[in-house]
């Protein structure tokens, strides 16, 4: 059955690039005052081939935006305190201004334990318990990147959180969880749905505003959506899929975001500025 689309494509791709020309005015001001461009390390364990691209087009965005980046690969086999080390020696590393630790490092390895040896003040990807802490109380702080890129996509198509129902399908430290509590902060009501939610389909289809963040492809389709609803797919899956079955939701939605081309670069968007702001914090300007 063919259904003919009634959304509204969200492209994340203007804003984003609205985004990154800013990062690159700011990144280039703070060059010609202090005579240091900004400085992003980037930590990737192991070569799963997806991270390898997402961390490749990272730094290329950065490159772009007059940012400089360090890569530090690791072995796969690299234990928690071996990373941890490496960690602590980039938050103690003055030419270092952001410190991004790409997830996921393999199951043997203590995650958490990695993230919480970013120093706050260069965690531009918004990963540690400091960061969280600080978003959920509506302190100044980095916001995980995909969390305020979705945030930032709402408002550039003027969607206003402030009593619509927003349900949020994932519970992950650096997505679902952040995701629903910046839609709380901006008044939204809330509801997190997980894998132990009973009658997910039913909760789903209470969405005014849905976020889709669980990392199965095409887990979510057109039956699920209440009509109207806007749709953000967040997920990212093998071969560039989201966790929405797009044209069938399509047909429902009033807005939607593709994939690729919606919620992506927006996250890449918001740890280019985020970089940008950390370092001319610790540069002594603010960017
Ligand atoms: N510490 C950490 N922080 C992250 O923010 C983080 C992470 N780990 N691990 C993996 C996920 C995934 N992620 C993506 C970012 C951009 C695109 C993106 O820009 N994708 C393009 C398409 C990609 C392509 O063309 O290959 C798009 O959607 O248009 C996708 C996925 C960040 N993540």
């Amino acid at each position: 059955m063919t259904q003919t689309p009634t959304a509204r494509p969200m492209d994340g791709t203007a804003p984003a690039r609205r985004i990154t020309e800013e990062s690159a005015e700011a990144s280039a001001e703070l060059r010609r005052r202090t005579g240091t461009a900004p400085c992003l390390a980037t930590v990737l364990v192991g070569e799963d081939p997806a991270s390898v691209t997402y961390v490749r087009m990272k730094r290329a965005r950065c490159r772009k935006a007059g940012i400089e980046s360090r890569h530090v690969a690791l072995p796969a086999s690299v234990t928690t305190a071996e990373l941890v080390e490496t960690v602590t020696a980039l938050s103690q590393d003055p030419s270092v201004h952001g410190i991004l630790l790409q997830h996921p490092v393999g199951p043997h390895i203590d995650e958490r334990a990695a993230f919480e040896a970013i120093a706050p003040e260069k965690d531009v990807d918004g990963v540690t318990t400091h960061s969280f802490a600080a978003m959920s109380f509506g302190l100044p702080g980095f916001v995980s990147c995909t969390p305020g890129g979705i945030m930032r996509l709402l408002d550039a198509y003027g969607v206003e959180p402030a009593g619509k129902r927003a349900v949020v399908v994932g519970r992950s430290a650096i997505l679902g969880k952040p995701a629903g509590m910046l839609l709380l902060a901006r008044d939204a009501t809330v509801t997190y749905c997980h894998s132990r939610t009973a009658d997910l389909a039913a909760a789903v289809r209470e969405a005014d505003i849905l976020i889709a963040a669980v990392g199965r492809p095409r887990f979510l389709t057109g039956a699920d959506i209440k009509p109207g609803a806007v749709v953000i797919d967040a997920g990212y899956n093998e071969g560039n899929v989201g966790d929405v079955d797009f044209e069938s939701a399509a047909a429902r939605a009033s807005l939607i975001t593709p994939v690729p081309g919606g919620v992506g670069p927006m996250t890449i968007a918001v740890l280019l500025a985020q970089t940008v702001e950390a370092a001319g914090r610790q540069l002594g300007t603010a960017a």
